[in-house]
């Protein structure tokens, strides 16, 4: 189906009037990084739709689903003006508890038994929150079972495309120096999830048990990190069958993830959500997850386009993933499909058609590779030549007692009349040790020629001053000389 039709009978995508309920206020000191948006504040609550309802892409969302999953119904939660975090925590068990009794009842034992297991990882995540305030802090000890890899079925498993690894250099430093920390963390998480420490994968609410424990989880990082959205929003959205969610899976506990809503004909997305859990941002997961939901975007659903409405506080996330605050994408296209949000800027991203977007760091490692390269065919900045013992050369040498210290004014009352620009042995060994000063080699020259052509201005032929200034820079010169020419046969 498409067209604006179902838009108007179907509001699925419409976000509520509902402003923030305390505990959304409160929890915003659970992360560093909390998300201030909410929703526009003339919109309506949207009911749920009374049955299923066809989305634009053929998508079914069930009522019943919905609501078994929402711990409460959306009045409860818009009615309440002073929650607690520990409601919010009780919310989420609560939430557990009807999905795992909607979903689960009839399950056999064994697969109960197995999936009781997996609820306690999340349960005990949330105990631990009300502890200390975070979340998701990794596997926890408790949790004896392990949640079974997610079943590659269209949207599952996102994998990248393959590139030679031959030029891939392994040491961290020496990565960071080559190819700076994009390139250093994408290539670090890439290992991770090589090492199966690490996945990103994509599902839907497809009615898979693992599928709807992981989304679950996500939508728990979405209500912490971003407060200021009602938790049913979240909820619904997440659950809503015509979003998928992109999410990143550390030693099988979800810590992040992008919930998206493909609008398949017109070729663009509309990211809902995107967050990654307190404890580990700023770790590169978000920008891993983003190039995964790109690659997958494009190569799975065809898109060509992302819109979003960024909260202003990530505006520079979103910026460094790409995106712009100048649409080209033609409103036509897009208007009346995604709905605004207070607080947010609305941002575009246009998807590559051809970009290994989860390699992207080996290709900009490759270009700096030839961009070294060419450099170094047209300019002599990488040669480094071995350096003249600035001590050894001058200070050994039996002609240089003149030239060790500044000239001292008591003793020679006009030479400062005379010698404008003075310089000596000591200031220049100085300025070497500092390492800042003598940026090239010339500007080392250019002190020691002054500080001869000095004693020949002050002192007259037949001073001993200046037939020592004489020797010494001969003598200089020729160090200099052949030290160039060893650094020459070192380049060869
Ligand atoms: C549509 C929406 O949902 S908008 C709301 C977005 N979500 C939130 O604000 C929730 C709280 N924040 C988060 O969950 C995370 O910080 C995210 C998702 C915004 C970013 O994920 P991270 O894993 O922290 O990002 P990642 O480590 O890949 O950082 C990528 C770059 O963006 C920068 N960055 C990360 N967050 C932000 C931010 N909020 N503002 C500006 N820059 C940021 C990082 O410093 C890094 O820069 P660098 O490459 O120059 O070193």
């Amino acid at each position: 189906m498409d067209g604006h039709s179902t838009h108007s009978t179907a509001p699925i995508r419409s976000r509520s009037s509902q402003s923030p309920s305390p505990s959304h206020s409160a929890s915003a000191s659970v992360g560093s990084s909390i998300h201030k948006r909410k929703l526009a504040s003339d919109d309506q609550v949207p009911p749920f739709p009374l049955s299923y309802s066809e989305t634009r892409d053929g998508a079914h969302t069930s009522n019943d689903d919905l609501e078994s999953i929402s711990a409460r119904g959306v009045d409860s939660d818009s009615d309440e003006e002073s929650e607690e975090v520990v409601d919010e925590e009780e919310e989420d068990n609560e939430s557990m508890r009807v999905f795992t009794t909607a979903r689960l009842e009839n399950n056999v034992n064994l697969r109960n038994k197995k999936l009781k297991t997996e609820n306690s990882t999340i349960k005990n995540e949330s105990s631990n929150l009300l502890e200390t305030g975070k979340e998701n802090r990794g596997p926890i000890s408790t949790t004896t079972g392990s949640i079974p890899a997610p079943v590659n079925n269209g949207g599952g498993s996102i994998s990248g495309i393959v590139v030679k690894e031959d030029t891939v250099k392994s040491i961290f430093t020496e990565n960071l120096q080559t190819s700076g920390a994009y390139s250093t963390r994408e290539e670090s998480l890439k290992k991770e999830e090589e090492a199966g420490r690490l996945k990103f994968v994509c599902y839907a609410n497809d009615g898979i048990d693992e599928h709807m424990i992981w989304l679950i989880g996500l939508k728990n990082i979405f209500a912490r990190q971003l407060p200021n959205m009602p938790k049913e929003y979240i909820v619904r959205l997440v659950m809503d069958r015509s979003h998928k969610s992109v999410m990143v899976i550390r030693h099988n506990q979800v810590v992040g993830g992008i919930t998206y809503r493909p609008y398949i004909s017109q070729k663009f997305g509309e990211i809902a959500f995107l967050a990654i859990t307190a404890d580990e941002q700023v770790k590169g997961y978000g920008t891993r997850l983003m190039n995964h939901l790109k690659q997958h975007a494009r190569d799975v659903d065809g898109l060509t386009h992302f819109l979003t409405y960024a909260d202003n506080n990530a505006v520079g996330y979103f910026n460094k993933q790409g995106f712009t605050k100048e649409i080209n994408l033609d409103k036509a296209i897009w208007q009346g499909y995604i709905k605004d949000y207070d607080g947010g800027i609305l941002m575009e991203c246009k998807i590559d058609p051809k970009l290994p977007y989860t390699d992207l760091w080996t290709m900009i490692r490759r270009q700096r590779q030839a961009i070294d390269e060419k450099i170094r065919e047209l300019s002599n900045c990488h040669i480094v030549y071995p350096g003249i013992d600035f001590q050894k050369t001058m200070h050994d040498h039996p002609d240089s007692w003149p030239f060790k210290e500044p000239v001292d004014g008591r003793d020679v009352p006009d030479y400062y009349d005379i010698i404008k620009d003075p310089m000596d042995m000591r200031t220049m060994s100085k300025r070497l040790e500092s390492e800042q000063y003598y940026v090239t080699f010339e500007m080392f020259v250019a002190d020691v020629k002054r500080m001869f052509a000095n004693a020949r201005t002050y002192n007259s032929p037949d001073t001993i001053y200046y037939k020592c200034a004489t020797r010494l820079e001969n003598f200089f010169s020729l160090k200099v000389q052949t030290g160039i020419q060893a650094s020459g046969k070192v380049q060869q």
